[in-house]
């Protein structure tokens, strides 16, 4: 089933739960105690007509009172058998049980994702426990003894590191196909051979950075020669009262931060849209299944929205300067306990059939649906640059080179584990078909 501590979201349904648990409780309670009184009454009565029956000394004397007396016993027998039977305390397990429970696998789920993190920010056990990380508070203090005895028990796979980096990336971009194309899921199963297996192997170093850039934070968000902040109007006159905050990142590839262009109303009524919907952003693989090994790599829960409004694709359009209409439908992604996204690409393998309808995800609008303090970053590890969520804004960048449609390595990316809180994103990608292109994407896949 889908699992509690991959979204905040339904981490609070589970306290929410916890009142049905409660009332389930009192009714139990409740029932009990009234079938407890109700059965010492009962008893009363019966020693009553015992005692009664013995002054009479022999009350088997006539047959008649005899069957009478037999006759009694019977009937008294069945009413305290049934009064005994608890039926109550079935029923109320039956409702805490009821798939909405704490099975073990979820506790284990949960510690894997917090050794996971200890691992990644090296936090020793003494500052886990204590519930702090370098001076800042990351919970309530852990029983240390409970700690390590759940990580033992929580028996890891063991796998060799660099099937793991090659791996990492196949599965993330089997799942990515998989979710835009759920009935053509046994074409999209293919893409493992459309990899360069050498290709992602040498990409795998940047796990390193990716760690060292998401444990120094924002102090490494540094201004380049590129970087540049400036109001653009893009030539709109509508924009001209209120233009786009756009601020450069990077300049190859192309990665621009689009301040307040989601506004909160629009991302109260995003969040709720995809509440309903949201799935374990699980990657799928034939041979290594299970969540375990998965959630090493992707920890969140995913929903896809077809759309949202037609002002919203306008002003994407008009901030990105690039067509919508051949665009992914939207994806919403809350991250929870220990959230992360290892760095990987976001664009197709090019001998994957999926890619051939719009070409390729040519860009990422990546909007922030809610402010992150001190983690949970988007980081390029190749490029050295540190993205903080914040509400509202758009995190833009190209995945391919707009001269000549290559994929871009330096686009590699992923999000920083979250120490605390939540992190809420939604993704749109522009695909290269209605773009404006030097080159003829068909005729590049074709060769
Ligand atoms: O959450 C982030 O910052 C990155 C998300 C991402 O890379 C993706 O969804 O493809
Ligand atoms: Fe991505």
């Amino acid at each position: 089933g889908e699992k509690w501590h991959t979204s905040q979201t339904t981490l609070i349904q589970l306290y929410e739960l916890q009142k049905e648990h409660f009332n389930a409780f009192d009714g139990y309670i409740n029932a009990e105690t009234k079938r407890l009184e109700e059965l010492k009454n009962y008893l009363t009565e019966i020693y009553k007509w015992y005692d009664r029956k013995m002054l009479d000394k022999n009350p088997y004397c006539s047959h008649i009172n005899g069957f009478i007396v037999m006759k009694q016993i019977q009937l008294r027998m069945r009413k305290i058998n049934s009064l005994m039977i608890n039926k109550q305390s079935a029923d109320a397990l039956k409702i805490i049980n009821s798939d909405k429970d704490l099975s073990g696998d979820h506790v284990i789920f949960a510690i894997k994702g917090l050794v996971r993190l200890q691992k990644f920010y090296e936090i020793p056990v003494s500052d886990m426990v204590a519930g702090r990380h370098k001076g800042r508070n990351i919970g309530d203090q852990l029983n240390g003894c409970n700690y390590t005895t759940e990580i033992n028990s929580s028996n890891e796979t063991r796998y060799s590191e660099k099937d793991e980096n090659y791996m990492r990336h196949v599965i993330l971009m089997k799942n990515d196909v998989l979710l835009i194309d759920r009935n053509e899921s046994k074409s999209s199963l293919d893409i493992t051979y459309g990899l360069d297996a050498n290709r992602f192997y040498e990409q795998c170093p940047f796990a390193n950075k990716f760690k060292d850039l998401c444990t120094l934070g924002e102090s490494t968000r540094t201004l380049t020669k590129y970087s540049k902040c400036r109001y653009q109007t893009k030539n709109s006159t509508h924009r001209l009262l209120m233009p786009f905050k756009e601020e450069d990142i990077s300049d190859d590839p192309s990665i621009k931060i689009y301040h307040d262009v989601l506004y909160d109303d629009e991302i109260e009524t995003i969040k709720t849209m995809s509440i309903k919907n949201m799935v374990d952003s699980r990657v799928v693989d034939s041979k290594m299944t299970g969540g375990n090994f998965n959630e090493k790599h992707r920890s969140g829960k995913t929903s896809r929205i077809k759309n949202i409004h037609g002002s919203l694709n306008a002003r994407i359009e008009s901030f990105t300067g690039r067509n919508t209409q051949t665009a992914e439908d939207y994806q919403i992604v809350n991250y929870g306990l220990c959230g992360h996204y290892m760095p990987h690409y976001d664009v197709f393998s090019k001998k994957h059939s999926l890619s051939r309808q719009f070409g390729n995800r040519l860009m990422t609008v990546l909007f922030y649906l809610n402010d992150v303090q001190k983690d949970g970053y988007t980081v390029f590890p190749m490029l050295n640059i540190v993205s903080p969520a914040e509400k509202g804004a758009a995190l833009v960048w190209y995945n391919m080179h707009t001269s000549d449609g290559r994929d871009h390595q330096q686009s590699l990316h992923g999000s920083c584990p979250l120490l605390k809180g939540n992190k809420w994103i939604m993704t749109r990608w522009l695909y290269e078909e209605g773009q404006d292109l030097p080159y003829n994407w068909r005729k590049l896949q074709s060769d």
